[in-house]
């Protein structure tokens, strides 16, 4: 097992020097220090001998040129790419973009007559007459990244083959079959800040999560090279690799015991989780590391490598979860020995459909902090309940 540390300042300075156009934050906090455990791979038992190894080349593919697509619209950011969807968040050439690029590689890797894709974005508000100057630019991107692999790029897509590859998406997934869950962008409000989001793309299996697949191409990889993919294999444990495909390191949760020496993970938007809650939480835990707020399900793929040992999501209420903002994430932190739950310490549930139901909030650990976790989660909850 090679144990690497990267001090708060190498991570500070790494972040600084990320190509990116603007109000590129530190990643973390500056007290925070970065232990990243990581053993190198034998590959063993990783990708030849699954019974998901197709499926995960594939996914591994499909997310890392969606990547390569997002990175490109990221660094040219501007105001014209952004559109409002009818839900008020924001949606980019990216968000619609990546969507068909994964789309289009699962169904050309994979057989594309049992296709079933649950994604977030979907073609409506493009199949408008003020859609179409976007669908023009967002055809020229995906063309422009399934040319650039090589592999994709014989016959140009049209616009209908892209708003049939994004609409795609509009399965309802279940608990029966197999069905891919996708956000083509996770953290699009990171992603327009130029700071962290995701790439998600997770396989359901019978209602569980066996593959799931995180692109982060503003994490830093390592002290020289920023852009992580995370993946994880049901009961083949979680891997991390650059982009654009180096060897893969095994990655492990942090084995952290004493709730004082851990660091939280939270939202960077106070729309997404209710901060004041988390820091009630960490105060008695005793946690002494203010919180690490970032963007998208980074958290998880940097929890999965032992960067901090808690992320803590508790949105506001009414606020209903969606499965693609958690399975790919939720696998990439359970194959590395971390657990996943709602705030009641009920394991997630991906066979409902779109959303997940949930109590009150997701909270995600190691083993052995989880029973002080819910412990503290229980009492701040009930706190917070009588103080109404
Ligand atoms: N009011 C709200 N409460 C909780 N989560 C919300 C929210 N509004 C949007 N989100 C979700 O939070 C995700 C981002 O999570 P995070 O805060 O960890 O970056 C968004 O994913 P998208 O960016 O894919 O839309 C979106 O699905
Ligand atoms: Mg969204
Ligand atoms: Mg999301
Ligand atoms: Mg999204």
């Amino acid at each position: 097992m090679a144990t690497f540390t990267v001090s708060t300042g190498t991570i500070n300075s790494l972040t600084r020097t990320l190509p990116l156009t603007k109000n590129t934050k530190p990643l973390f906090s500056p007290s925070l220090h970065l232990t990243l455990k990581a053993s190198k791979s034998t590959l063993r038992g990783a990708i030849t001998s699954m019974s998901y190894g197709k499926e995960l080349a594939a996914a591994k593919n499909a997310a890392s040129l969606a990547a390569r697509l997002c990175q490109k619209v990221q660094k040219a950011l501007l105001q014209a790419d952004v559109q409002s969807k009818s839900d008020k968040s924001p949606v980019t050439v990216a968000d619609y973009g990546s969507q068909a690029v994964v789309s289009v590689v699962l169904q050309k890797e994979l057989d594309s007559a049992s296709f079933s894709l649950v994604a977030e974005e979907d073609s409506g508000d493009l199949r408008k007459e003020e859609g179409k100057e976007t669908l023009q630019r967002i055809m020229k991107l995906v063309n422009e990244t399934l040319a650039s692999d090589g592999t994709y790029g014989n016959a140009p897509l049209s616009e209908e083959d892209v708003l049939a590859a994004i609409d795609s998406g509009r399965s309802e997934g279940g608990p029966s079959g197999q069905h891919w869950v996708l956000d083509p962008i996770d953290g699009t409000k990171g992603f327009l800040r130029g700071d962290q989001y995701a790439v998600a793309l997770g396989l359901l299996d019978e209602g569980k999560v066996v593959l799931g697949v995180l692109a982060c191409p503003n994490l830093p990889l390592s002290e020289e090279k920023v852009g992580c993919l995370f993946y994880a294999q049901v009961s083949g444990g979680t891997y991390m690799q650059s982009l654009d495909g180096s060897t893969p390191t095994k990655v492990h949760v942090t084995d952290l015991d004493n709730p004082e020496e851990a660091s939280f993970f939270e939202s960077f938007e106070a729309a997404h989780s209710l901060h004041d809650l988390s820091s009630l939480i960490a105060k008695k835990l005793g946690v002494k590391a203010p919180p690490v707020r970032i963007d998208s399900q980074a958290k998880y793929g940097a929890l999965s490598r032992g960067d901090g040992a808690i992320y803590l999501r508790f949105p506001h209420k009414g606020y209903r979860e969606k499965i693609w903002d958690h399975a790919a994430g939720y696998l990439v932190v359970a194959e590395a020995g971390g657990v996943v739950s709602d705030a009641a310490g009920n394991p997630l549930d991906f066979s409902k459909g779109r959303y997940l139901d949930l109590h009150e909030g997701i909270i995600v650990t190691n083993q052995k902090l989880m029973p002080a976790l819910l412990k503290a989660v229980k009492e701040s909850l009930n706190e917070k309940a009588s103080s109404l």
